[in-house]
């Protein structure tokens, strides 16, 4: 019988805090559609002032900030935009920005680090001169950091030289800052820096900070008007929206960078741990925020769904990408304990897969 539950899936599985559910009893609230909902109002303020940007916006998914995101960069028909072949927006948000918004994808191969070559991401710039048979290139979209990759962090040069190339292109920079507070928290930079060239990024709320659901989006005060209102288009507009945001309040108010430099020392310890065991491999390197990523070798007795089903015995939770590729994300309710427990299990395992093979 399983008696403790260690959740490795995400980080978008953590709780509200017993602060959080209070703010949000006590939350105060107006029709966030008809005026402004004070909370939601005072949540987009801060975190327009954190990132640095004029305005922000609440939107209830990380999916529905970058497909609005795009979407606002993207108004006029025949828009491309140039994203990672690997990114979040290219895979896991349904191809929304193109079924629901019409914009074409032409995408750049990411490298293992979540970067894209600079040289190719000038070569998919669309030249005017074929306009008659191709589409136009608005915007270039960054993943910081970058989940499929590990969450690899862009680093400020990296960022200001993609904006570099928007600018003189003519083009928009859109940054999915999913986990944006991790890249900055492992870079050691200010959040705001890491998105200085961008004209819009995507906070997810609902990730490392902790609050039970939603994002801000951030930008000139122009781009969140239209921002807005494609939200309310999209069926984004909610009523008393503060209930939600006052939990995102307590995250922000919380101590951030402590709370995730905290989970990436915990990642940095599991990925160490597990790299230790025969059958499994991991690039310890790469792990630089809250998420490892690791490799079932050729000569272990257990595939992913064998692995997965036996630590679910145990109560600890992850997330399979393929028979060999496994996903942990570390967030702040996995403790020092969990991760040791964690780590045990694995060990029980493999041992036991190593007495029934007889090696
Ligand atoms: C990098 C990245 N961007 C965007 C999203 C979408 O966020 P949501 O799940 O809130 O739609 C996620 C996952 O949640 C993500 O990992
Ligand atoms: C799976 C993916 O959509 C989600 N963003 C996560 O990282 O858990």
């Amino acid at each position: 019988m399983v008696t403790r539950t260690v959740d490795l899936r995400s980080d978008t599985v953590t709780k509200p805090t017993e602060a959080m559910r209070a703010a949000m009893a006590s939350a105060e609230v107006d029709d966030d559609v008809l005026m402004h909902d004070p909370t939601a109002f005072r949540l987009e303020t801060e975190m327009a002032k954190v990132m640095g940007k004029e305005a922000g916006l609440f939107v209830p998914s990380g999916t529905m900030g970058n497909l609005i995101s795009v979407l606002v960069h993207c108004e006029i028909r025949g828009s491309e935009v140039i994203i990672g072949d690997n990114s979040h927006i290219h895979i896991y948000e349904n191809g929304g920005i193109s079924t629901i918004g019409g914009v074409h994808p032409r995408t750049v191969k990411n490298n293992k680090d979540g970067t894209m070559d600079i040289d190719l991401i000038e070569a998919a710039i669309r030249d005017p001169k074929g306009e008659i048979v191709y589409p136009t290139t608005r915007l270039i979209c960054l993943e910081n950091t970058h989940a499929n990759c590990g969450g690899r962090c862009l680093s400020v040069e990296y960022t200001d030289s993609v904006g570099e190339i928007a600018k003189k292109h003519g083009l928009k920079l859109h940054i999915d800052g999913a986990r944006i507070f991790n890249a900055a928290v492992a870079l050691g930079v200010p959040v705001r820096r890491l998105v200085q060239a961008a004209d819009s990024a995507s906070v997810c709320l609902s990730k490392g900070l902790g609050a039970p659901v939603g994002s801000v989006i951030v930008g000139s005060k122009e781009f969140i008007k239209k921002a807005r209102r494609l939200r309310k288009t999209l069926g984004g507009g909610m009523r008393q929206v503060g209930v939600l945001c006052a939990a995102a309040l307590v995250a922000l108010q919380e101590n951030v960078l402590v709370m995730l430099d905290g989970d990436h020392k915990k990642a940095k310890l599991l990925a160490e741990g597990l790299n230790q065991l025969k059958g499994l491999r991991v690039d310890v390197d790469a792990v630089e925020t809250n998420i490892v990523y690791f490799e079932i070798t050729e000569d272990s007795k257990l595939d992913a769904a064998c692995l997965l089903k036996k630590l679910e015995e145990h109560g600890v939770l992850v997330m399979p990408e393929s028979s060999t590729r496994v996903r942990i994300v570390v967030h702040h309710q996995i403790s020092a304990s969990d991760v040791h427990y964690t780590l045990s299990c694995f060990q029980k395992i493999y041992a036991g897969v190593c007495e029934e093979n007889g090696n």
